[in-house]
């Protein structure tokens, strides 16, 4: 990728003048805008940068591919109810520009601009589209520099030209393109300035040897106001892998029960742990530092009390949890603290053809702030996680089987235990603190991100917020 070919778009503003109203109406409509439900009250440019265009279309002129542009846009949206004033989100989006629609079907067509310097042109999500895609994976694999755009790849590694690109369809949180089956881009959609997870706790543990996790072959980042920020990250694809989620849920159609997969999880998730534990800085967790931690669940419930006004009966209840986890610590009672993946759940687990789990996707939890999602935490937040996932998926089953959650669970936690050496469930008191402030995050996640999901966790909270016996699950 010659550089000289390679020019900054010229007029930023005047671009997204000519976008605007159609991602407007574009971007709520997508899976991973965090905004939904808010008016967007303006977009700014961050950076746009023209990226080389790909080689002429095979199906002729007309519909030729006229320009590839790689936009940073930041969304102002007025806060959610009860959530600080803060600038808006800024979003990446990598745009591809027609003179007429593609002559095959276009998922990602964005619309028909009417103004501005594209005017007269049909502008897609060029994800979409495996020429630009393939644009991507050519830029990591030659080091390129595009204006504020870094491409990097990991030296060990060689990427093979040739890999033809595929968007992944399953829409989630990213956009994520596979080639040739042989490697995954991940493009982050709602990014921001600084070490991003993703990127930091894949490479802790390929240099400690631990091959849970595909280990990062490449990354994009844009380097803006002396700042970094981390925009994607090439990873080896694991073939015919099926992902936890899909799994269980076709097990429970079959009424099947799925006890050795999840012992063989705990397994997994306790060797990460252990692995993350050497690679990167424990800390021990005394009396104030969990109090903060308590206070912070408390904070968050809050704060999810008024965006989800649905929770208020049960927030004295969920509450609880929290204030016991802070009368434990009262006690005089220390955890371990260290980095974790933070938003485990069944579809960030890969089980390949020889039956062994891979872990993916270190973000943490999108909607959580990104200092807070690196900071050392006791491990058993990754095990509520999974825990509040098995019940997730018990209750989509289109045919329930009883005790199917339970005993998922129960044999996560003892194929933890079998690697870690200890067994999550005899801190009953972390655990539920954890859990509760899981189930609570999933309700404003849902009611963000996917409203008709919101019963699912709501059910975790009725049960967590009842007293006594009631609310505990083996
Ligand atoms: N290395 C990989 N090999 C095979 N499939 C993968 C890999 N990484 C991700 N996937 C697939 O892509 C999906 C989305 O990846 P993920 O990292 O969870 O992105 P997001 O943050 O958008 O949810 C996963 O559920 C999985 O099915
Ligand atoms: O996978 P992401 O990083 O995008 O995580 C977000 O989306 C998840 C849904 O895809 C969401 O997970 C919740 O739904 C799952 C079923 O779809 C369930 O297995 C999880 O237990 C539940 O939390 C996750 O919370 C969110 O951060």
């Amino acid at each position: 990728m010659p550089e000289a070919v390679i020019r900054t778009a010229p007029s930023p503003t005047a671009l997204l003048a000519s976008l605007d109203p159609l991602l407007r109406q574009w971007l709520p409509r997508r899976r991973w805008f965090a905004g939904k439900g808010r008016p967007i009250t303006g977009l700014t440019p961050v950076a746009v940068t023209e990226l080389p265009s790909p080689a002429p279309d095979s199906d002729g002129a007309p519909g030729a591919l006229t320009g590839l542009y790689h936009l940073l846009v930041r969304v102002h949206q007025p806060p959610a109810p009860g959530s600080p004033e803060r600038p808006g989100d800024c979003y990446q989006l990598v745009i591809g520009v027609r003179e007429v629609p593609p002559t095959r079907p276009a998922p990602g067509l964005i619309g028909h601009v009417t103004r501005g310097p594209l005017a007269g042109h049909v502008v897609y999500d060029a994800l979409d589209d495996p020429r630009p895609a393939g644009v991507l994976l050519e830029a990591v694999r030659c080091g390129a520099r595009v204006g504020p755009l870094r491409f990097d790849r990991d030296p060990g590694h060689e990427i093979r030209t040739g890999l033809v690109p595929r968007r992944m369809t399953a829409e989630q949180s990213n956009s994520s393109v596979v080639y040739g089956d042989r490697l995954v881009l991940k493009v982050l959609r709602r990014i921001g300035p600084g070490t991003h997870p993703d990127l930091e706790l894949p490479l802790a543990l390929a240099r400690a040897g631990c091959a849970r996790v595909p280990a990062p072959v490449g990354w994009m980042t844009a380097e803006l106001s002396g700042d970094s920020w981390l925009l994607g990250v090439l990873q080896p694809y694991v073939q015919g892998a099926v992902d936890g989620w899909e799994l269980a849920l076709r097990e429970l159609s079959k009424g099947e029960d799925f006890a050795a997969e999840a012992r063989a999880l705990g397994r997994a998730t306790a060797e990460v742990h252990t692995a993350l534990a050497r690679a990167l800085p424990t800390v021990t967790l005394g009396h104030r530092a969990m109090a903060r931690i308590a206070d912070g669940m408390s904070g968050r419930l809050a704060e999810a009390v008024r965006t989800v006004p649905a929770l208020l009966p049960y927030a004295p209840g969920l509450r609880s949890a929290f204030t016991a986890l802070g009368d434990l610590a009262g006690q005089g009672r220390t955890w371990t603290a260290q980095r974790v993946h933070g938003d485990l759940h069944l579809g960030q687990c890969l089980r390949s053809p020889d039956g062994e789990w891979s872990l993916i996707d270190f973000e943490g939890e999108p909607d959580r702030p990104p200092e807070e999602r690196r900071m050392p935490q006791p491990a058993v937040r990754d095990v509520a996680g999974m825990l509040r996932s098995f019940d997730y998926a018990a209750r989509s089953a289109d045919t329930p089987v009883p005790g199917w959650a339970e005993t998922c669970r129960a044999a996560y936690c003892s194929g933890y235990a079998r690697v870690a050496g200890h067994d999550p469930r005899t801190d009953p008191v972390l655990l539920r603190a954890f859990e509760t402030d899981k189930a609570v995050y999933e309700v404003v996640y849902e009611s963000r991100h996917r409203p008709d999901w919101l019963p699912v966790p709501l059910a975790a909270v009725r049960r967590l917020a009842a007293p006594g016996p009631a609310r505990l699950m083996p």
